[in-house]
Formats: C-alpha cells, structure tokens, sequence
C-alpha cells in the first residue's frame, strides 16, 4: 500500500476542484458568446430565473413578455451561474426537437430526476437505445392497432356515467353534492389505459384501489411545496456531480412512486397467469397485440435473463403509467371546464353529435364525421398542454436557422444563432402554443372556430402544436389520447342519438 501525506491529498483535490471550477467558467464563456443573445438580467444569484418561472401562476406569460422584449430567441440565467437559450422561434424549435441524430438531448439532471422515478426506460433512454425501445414499443399505439379499443373507451364511460347516476340517487335530497372531478376521470383514464395497453382492467370505477391509483391520486392531492419545486427546476439544470446529492432530497413525491413500480410488476404477473391460460389459437386469433404482448413476446434487440426481460418490461409499464392517464384526465378535466363557461360551444357541440345519428361508433367516423369535436379537442390541447417545458442540451456544436431575424446583444441583425456544445436549451411548450404572431390576439382565449376558418398552406403550416412534442421524442400516446379525449365522454354506444357528450357530462355535474 502507498502511503499519501493528508497535505498532498488536500492539494490534489483542491487543484481537481480548480480545475473543475475553470472548466466550468470557460465552458460558459464559450457558450455565451457562441450565442450572444440579449436576455432578462439575472434575478437570483442562486436560482437566476426558475424560481420566478416555476412559481408563477401562468409562466406562459413570463415568456410572452420576454418574447416580446428580447426576440422569439433569447437566453435566461439559470441556478449555480449557468444559462439556458429560450427558443420560441418554430423554424428552430423544430430544428431541436425533429434532429434525427439526437443533438439535443434531455440534461443529466432531467435524466436522473426520470430515472429516479420510472428507471430507465423509454423516458429515460436517449440515441440509439431510445431508437430501439421506441421501436418495440410503437405498433400498439399506431391507431391501426388502437380502434379495436374504441368499443370499450364507450363501454368505461358509461361506467362513469353509472357510478355518477348512482352517486346522485344515494344523495338524493340534498341540495349539494361534491364530486372529485379530477378523482373520476382519473379513474376513468386508468382503466382505459389498462385495458388497451396492458390488456389488464384495474376496475377501479367499480371501486377497487389497486396502488398505482393511491399512488397517482396522491401525487395530485399533495402539491409539492415551494421548496420541491424549486429542487427539481435545480435538479435539472445543475452541473452532474450535483445531480445525484440533490435526487437524495427527501420529497414524499418520490416515494410514492416506489408503489407505482410494486403495482407495475404485479400487473405484469397476473397478465403473464392470464396468458398461460390461452391456447396458441386464441392468441392467434386476437387481431391486435397489447403493448405487455409485445414486450413479452418480441425481440428486445438485446440478450435477456428471464428476471431481465421482467425488470425492463416493469420499467416500461411504469413510463406508461405515469405519463399516460393524468395528462389525459387533466386534458378531460379541462374540456369540462372550458365547455362550463362556453354555454353557446356546448350547443353547438351537442347539436353536431344529433345531427350524426346514425353514424356508427367506429374509429373512422369519430375521426372524420364530428369537425366541431375535432376543433373542441384541438383547442384543449392547444389550450391547456400539460407539459410547460422541454429542456434540452446540446450534444455538439449547432447552428440554428431562424424563421424571422432578431437582435442581438451587440445590437447586430442575425439570422442564425450559435449553439455550442453543452448549450442548454428550453421550448416552453405552452407560450409555443399561443405565440400571438402565430395563433392571434385572441391566441390564449377558448376559441374552437380557430380550427374551421379556411387557412393558406403557409398559415396552417405555422400552426404547430407542441402539446405532445415533436420529432423522434414524440409522445407515444398521441394518438391514443386523442382518440380517447374524443371518445371517452361520447358515450354514444352504437345508437348516436342516445350519446352522452361532453356536455351531458357536464350537466350531469352541475346535477350533482
Ligand atoms: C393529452 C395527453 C398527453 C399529453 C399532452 C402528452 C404529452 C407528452 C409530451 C410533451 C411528451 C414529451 C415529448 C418530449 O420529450 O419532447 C410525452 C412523452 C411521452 N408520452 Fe405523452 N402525453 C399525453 C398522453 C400520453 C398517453 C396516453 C401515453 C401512454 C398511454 C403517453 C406516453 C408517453 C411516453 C411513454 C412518452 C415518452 C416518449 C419518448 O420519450 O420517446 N402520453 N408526452
């Protein structure tokens, strides 16, 4: 063994830190004048600009504002002293998010933080592992193999509708009854996606509780403080040292989610009970694979123990779970609510679906017979996306095109922008969707007719929504959750003129 004096120690690990500490420096020198952007001053010297974004109540106006001070593309101060370039501009957000090699992934610190929860699976995975995960994963959510679930999305619906009715005779003669709206159609959601991604029914509108739901119910009822908020905006921007320290912060957020992953491989048990049960025949003659099928038949590309290919396929299904049913519920939920302060597109919603009787409930009509449906859905999600933000990082020097030019911060016209390697980079999703040169002045009310006016190619093609993402990161579930914001509250059965729409629904509520 070597003996090492302590002073040698100490001197080694300061002049390591030194190091560090000017790598860091030089990096962001190099970063920031690579893009020369002008930006807000910085506000905190250990947050810089998050802890005003995350704890304001609409940060979408934050970046209006920005926007229209500094230029669709700008930079903001983020903790521990480093920067983040702001893209608002559609030409290079598109850049970023379709980049086929994968030149701008998701930060160390986002990584972990998706790790700590799900593991690492899909969420997590970045180039060509993301690749192969997203391509066993794909087939079951094309809505080629989809439309077979549209039949029992009706079937859970009127379960909702039931349980509600039920809730209304029990309290009958009372003059007010609560209901948690957000509860209901979380449940609703749960077991749609149950059934049609893992072929597993949680029942849980029939009132069971399995623990995926305490565990999601839970971490919607517990908002997380200031303090975990402003940790997990920290989490994702600090330098990768830091990262795993700050994972360790105690947060009853992420221990519920230990019970997501206990559920998860509980699922996967029984449906793997259930399928030894089936003869080959009848598995043959099942004309469309859920997502477990897939994971537990297919080629994983890769070699696989038995436990292996079970821990990978958990990991998956806990991706599913956590990013599937909530965003849908909460899109639902805010359907209803729009709709409840827009009497008049509640009637013309209602009038639509009356004047379709007639028309079968099959994918292909819901798809193409209801436009004003398909303009509500649209505005919702335009409306309310449930992802504010997607930061990024930028794996190797870029050069972003611009679609219109902009100022920079020696007051030079450009209409490109540097990136260097290591540029961290934010689209915030929900401002994308308003942007008021694009959408109109009008651009953050509830207006459906938006999506019926007659449009040139060019103003059309403008009008992106970055709700789901875009490019080779797409969420999987597009398709899939607007089939299902469609059809979920139809409840038309195979008889229109009996159908429930989303305007029933919310009578039904005011009912109650
Ligand atoms: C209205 C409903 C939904 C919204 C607004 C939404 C939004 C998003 C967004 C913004 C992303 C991230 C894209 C990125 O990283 O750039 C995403 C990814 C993802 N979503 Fe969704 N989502 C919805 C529903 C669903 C559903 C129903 C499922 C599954 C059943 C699902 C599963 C996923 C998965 C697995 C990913 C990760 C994809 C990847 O990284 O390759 N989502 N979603």
């Amino acid at each position: 063994m070597v003996f090492v004096p302590p002073g040698v120690l100490l001197a080694a690990s300061v002049s390591a830190l030194v190091y560090l500490l000017f790598k860091s420096l030089f990096r962001r020198i190099k970063s920031f004048k690579s893009t020369g952007l002008r930006g807000p001053p910085r506000r905190s010297l250990i947050l810089g600009e998050t802890g005003y974004i995350r704890l304001s109540p609409d940060p979408k106006l934050i970046y209006k504002e920005w926007a229209r001070q500094y230029g669709p593309v700008f930079r903001i101060a983020l903790p521990a002293g480093s920067e983040a370039i702001i893209v608002t501009d559609s030409k290079a957000a598109t850049q970023i998010l379709s980049k086929d090699t994968y030149s701008y992934v998701k930060t160390v610190g986002l990584r972990a933080v998706i790790e700590r929860l799900v593991g690492r699976g899909v969420l997590w995975a970045e180039g060509d592992e993301h690749k192969r995960q997203r391509r066993i994963m794909n087939p079951p959510f094309s809505t080629a193999a989809l439309r077979n679930s549209v039949p029992m999305i009706y079937e859970k619906a009127h379960q909702l509708q039931a349980a509600w009715e039920a809730l209304l005779d029990s309290e009958k003669g009372r003059s007010k009854v609560e209901v948690e709206l957000h509860d209901w159609i979380l449940k609703l959601l749960l077991d749609i996606v149950g059934c049609s991604i893992f072929d597993y029914d949680f029942h849980t509108l029939e009132g069971q509780t399995p623990p995926i739901l305490t565990a999601l119910q839970s971490l919607n009822d517990t908002k997380p403080t200031k303090l975990e908020i402003l940790a997990y905006m920290a989490s994702i921007f600090v330098p990768p040292p830091l990262v795993k320290w700050v994972g360790k912060l105690p947060s009853q957020r992420n221990q519920l989610m230990a019970n997501v992953a206990v559920s998860s491989r509980d699922i996967l048990e029984r449906v793997l009970e259930e399928s030894k049960k089936k003869t080959e025949v009848e598995k043959e003659d099942e004309d469309r694979k859920s997502l477990l099928r897939v994971l537990v038949e297919g080629d994983m590309g890769m070699d696989l123990s038995r436990e292996e290919r079970k821990d990978m396929i958990v990991t998956q299904m806990k991706a599913i779970l956590v990013a599937g049913p909530d965003p849908v519920a909460a899109t639902v939920v805010w359907a209803l609510i729009e709709l409840a302060r827009r009497p008049d597109i509640q009637e013309a919603l209602r009038a639509e679906i009356v004047a379709s009787a007639g028309a079968d409930a099959e994918w292909e009509s819901l798809d193409s017979s209801f436009p004003f449906l398909d303009a509500v859905v649209s505005e919702i999600v335009r409306l309310r996306p449930t992802t504010g933000e997607a930061p990024r990082v930028a794996v190797e020097d870029d050069v972003l095109q611009l679609s219109e030019p902009i100022i920079d911060a020696s007051g030079k016209v450009i209409n490109e922008v540097n990136i260097a390697k290591g540029t961290k980079i934010i689209i915030p999703n929900h401002y994308m969707n308003s942007v008021p040169a694009i959408w109109g002045e009008d651009s953050t009310t509830f207006n459906p007719y938006r999506w019926l006016r007659k449009e040139d190619e060019q103003t059309r093609s403008r009008r992106r929504l970055y709700s789901f993402g875009d490019g080779p990161r797409m969420c999987i579930g597009r398709a899939f959750a607007l089939m299902t914001l469609k059809a979920s509250p139809l409840f038309l059965d195979s008889n229109i003129e009996t159908g429930l729409t989303y305007c029933d629904l919310y009578r039904l509520l005011s009912l109650l």
